[in-house]
C-alpha cells in the first residue's frame, strides 16, 4: 500500500489535539480529513452533546462504534473522538488499512485544554471522575498505539511535524 492510502488515525484524550492537529496534518500530507464526531453528529442529525444528554454514555459510544465500524476510506486523517478506544471492533477496522497515533498528553494538560468537562459531553459514568477516566484510557490508547506522540511538547505545528516524521518513518518500515 503506498504511504498515501493508508489513513493515519489520532487517538487520545479530549483535547489532545486530536482535531486541530488532524486538519495540519491533512493540509501537510496532501491527504482527505475526517472528524469523526462530525460523522456522528450527521448521522444522527444532532451534536454529541444532545445525544450524551438525551441517550447516555453507553449508547453514545455504541453509535460511536457503529459509525467507526463502517468507514470504509482511504488516504484520510482520521480524527477520533476520545471515546472510539471503548470499542475493540472500531479499533480493529481502524486499523486494517490505518496507523494508528496515540497524542499523549498529561491529565493537567487535558483540564487546563478542555476547561468544564461537564459541558463538553464526555463519555463516561456519572460518578467516574476525569482522574479515573484518565486511568482507565491510557492503558487502551497505549493498546492500539502504532505510534506514540507526545501532545504537549511544542505548538500545534509542532506536534503536526513531529507526528509528520513518525508517520513516515512507520511506513518505510
Ligand atoms: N499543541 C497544542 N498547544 C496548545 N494548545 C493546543 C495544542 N493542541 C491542541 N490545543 C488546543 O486544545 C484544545 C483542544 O484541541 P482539539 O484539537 O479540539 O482536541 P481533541 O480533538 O483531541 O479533543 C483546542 O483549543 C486546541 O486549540
Ligand atoms: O472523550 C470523550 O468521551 C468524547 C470526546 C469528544 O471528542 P474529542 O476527543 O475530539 O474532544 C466527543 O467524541 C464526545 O464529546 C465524547
Ligand atoms: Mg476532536
Amino acid at each position: 500500500m503506498s504511504e498515501n492510502s493508508r489513513n493515519l488515525v489520532l487517538i487520545g484524550m479530549p483535547g489532545s489535539g486530536k482535531s486541530t492537529v488532524g486538519v495540519l496534518l491533512a493540509k501537510a500530507l496532501a491527504m482527505g480529513f475526517i472528524d469523526t464526531d462530525l460523522l456522528i453528529q450527521a448521522d444522527q442529525g444532532r451534536t454529541l452533546q444532545a445525544i450524551a444528554d438525551e441517550e447516555g454514555y453507553e449508547r453514545f459510544r455504541h453509535i460511536e462504534e457503529a459509525v467507526l465500524s463502517r468507514l470504509e476510506v482511504s488516504g484520510q486523517v482520521i480524527s477520533t473522538g476520545g471515546s472510539a478506544v471503548y470499542s475493540d471492533r472500531a479499533m480493529n477496522h481502524l486499523k486494517q488499512n490505518g496507523v494508528v497515533v496515540f497524542l499523549d498528553v498529561p491529565l493537567a494538560t487535558v483540564q487546563a485544554r478542555i476547561g468544564d468537562y461537564s459541558l463538553r459531553g464526555i463519555s463516561k459514568r456519572p460518578d467516574q471522575s476525569l482522574e479515573d477516566l484518565f486511568r482507565e484510557r491510557h492503558q487502551l490508547y497505549a493498546r492500539y498505539a502504532d505510534i506514540t506522540i507526545k501532545g504537549d511538547a511544542g505548538s500545534q505545528g509542532d506536534i503536526c511535524k513531529a507526528v509528520r516524521s513518525a508517520f513516515a518513518d512507520y511506513n518505510v518500515r
